[in-house]
């Protein structure tokens, strides 16, 4: 009871209203019907370069020339949010615009007072560079989880068919059930990478990072610092506040060290400390940082070679080299071939929305092909072939010319298959591929062909090619 007695009292609810209105950024302002000032708070006052004190009891015309709030008083109408321009030298802090909201306080339909709400502009602005910095830092992360949604793989959805594949899909699987370090190693563009993300997505550690470092594009001297972080002020340049390296970042999580054959020797000594002692020390920092982090490395070299050649420790590699995960190169896998070309295809028709196929002789050429650049050469052949691809048909004209002179592998065919069939689908290939060098001209095919114009459309018919900008002369 005694509480509300108190909060009764007018004067209590007065302090309440002040300290409320003291709470904003904005300015506000209550004047009587005839514009004189009852109550102000501190940030309008800060705005107009007076006091409570000298401004209660003014009127308000005083200091805003061309006020409307006398206007509100007498129309009983509500503003909301209009831009009102201050008068030729009346420009406050710089801001010559301010939006105001102002409403009638009324009291049985008759107006007993005004109340005006202005956003200074300049406040306005802060508000909305500072919407916009957090616009584009949402737009990053939202491309950011975009691209690390694309690269997610796990293990079932990697691909390949190919036996001494699924052997290493296998031992991957072993691999995500431990928490041991694992090498990966193989030609580049195997899918090392692929498979490192797929061992962190089935480890225990998949709901934290899953953090990589490209040790042979970091130079020599910036990867401790990549890697450890640094404190602020411990070297010239340092960012203030310093900079968490890979390690902490990764904590709980996974760190992916890929290309570790091209880390410096200084620096794979300290790798090692951190190793054994799961503990980092910041560049500058006093105290060591404890670590919590699995590691997955990976390399293209021959890192028992290079331990031989004394370019690579050998503590650190037995260390890294707990369980060994080798990638085969494509060529190896020949099964698997056709696997990724109707993958990367089915993709990209998805993506864009077509039904691009390929036809057969040109599947025979990427299946004979070395693919030294192995899975990630293979890709960038298939979106480069889908571009030039003609009337929905990725022709052997539409391959890169150096898988053309490659040596093609006589024994080898795609999916097995008769005789018949496969010198059908050469057939089909052939005659189509014909047309499109011709430009749909029906003659000149024939011609090129040696078959009749009637004997070509009769095949076309045959092998169900529709093309509809066949030209006839
Ligand atoms: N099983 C797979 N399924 C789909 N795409 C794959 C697969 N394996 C690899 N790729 C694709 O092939 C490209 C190369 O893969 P990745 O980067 O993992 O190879 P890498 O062996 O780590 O290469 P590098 O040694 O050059 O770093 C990537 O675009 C990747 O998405």
């Amino acid at each position: 009871m005694y509480n509300i007695v108190q909060i009764n009292d007018l004067n209590h609810y007065k302090l309440i209203f002040e300290e409320i209105l003291d709470m904003t950024e904005d300015g506000f302002v209550v004047t009587s019907t005839d514009g004189t000032i009852l109550e102000i708070n501190t940030a309008y006052c800060n705005f107009l370069g007076t006091t409570k004190k000298k401004a209660i009891g003014r009127n308000i015309g005083e200091f805003i020339k061309n006020t409307k709030m006398l206007e509100i008083a007498k129309t009983g109408m509500k503003e909301i949010d209009t831009i009102h321009e201050l008068v030729d030298g009346q420009q406050y802090k710089g801001d010559k615009f301010i939006f105001v909201t102002r409403s009638p306080v009324k009291e049985k339909g008759k107006v007993i007072a005004a109340v005006a709400q202005v956003k200074f502009r300049m406040n306005t602005l802060k508000l909305t560079k500072q919407l916009l910095k957090q616009d584009k830092e949402l737009k990053y992360y939202k491309a950011e989880l975009q691209r690390l949604r694309e690269s997610t793989f796990d293990l079932n959805s990697i691909i390949g068919q190919s036996k001494i594949f699924m052997e290493s899909r296998k031992l991957a699987r072993k691999a995500a059930g431990s928490d041991l370090p694992v090498l990966i190693s193989g030609e580049t563009g195997t899918g090392k990478e692929v498979f490192a993300n797929g061992i962190h997505n089935a480890s225990y550690r998949k709901s934290n990072p899953l953090i990589s470092v490209n040790c042979a594009a970091i130079p020599g001297n910036l990867l401790e610092s990549e890697l450890f972080g640094y404190e602020e002020g411990s070297f010239t340049g340092a960012k203030r506040g310093g900079k968490k390296g890979k390690f902490q970042l990764a904590h709980k999580g996974t760190l992916f060290l890929d290309e570790i054959g091209d880390m410096p020797l200084h620096m794979q000594a300290k790798l090692l400390r951190v190793l054994q002692e799961n503990k980092i020390e910041k560049i500058g920092g006093y105290s060591p940082i404890d670590i919590d982090v699995r590691i997955i490395a990976a390399t293209n070299k021959d890192l028992w070679q290079m331990v031989r050649e004394k370019k690579f420790r050998e503590d650190l590699y037995y260390r890294l080299n707990v369980i060994n995960i080798k990638i085969p190169p494509l060529r190896k896998r020949k099964e698997d071939i056709m696997l990724f070309v109707n993958y990367f295809l089915q993709d990209l028709n998805k993506k864009y929305k077509t039904d691009v196929i390929i036809t057969q002789r040109a599947k025979e050429v990427l299946a004979n092909h070395k693919w030294q650049g192995n899975i990630r050469e293979l890709k960038n052949v298939v979106e480069s072939a889908y571009v030039l691809a003609e009337n929905n048909y990725i022709g052997v004209k539409n391959l890169p010319s150096n898988l053309l002179t490659c040596s093609v592998d006589e024994n080898t065919t795609v999916n097995g298959g008769s005789l018949n069939r496969i010198l059908s689908e050469f057939e089909r290939d052939i005659i189509l591929e014909t047309l499109i060098e011709n430009n749909y001209n029906a003659t000149k095919t024939a011609y090129d062909l040696g078959i009749h114009r009637t004997t070509l459309y009769k095949k076309m018919d045959r092998f169900n090619i529709k093309i509809s900008r066949i030209v006839k002369g």
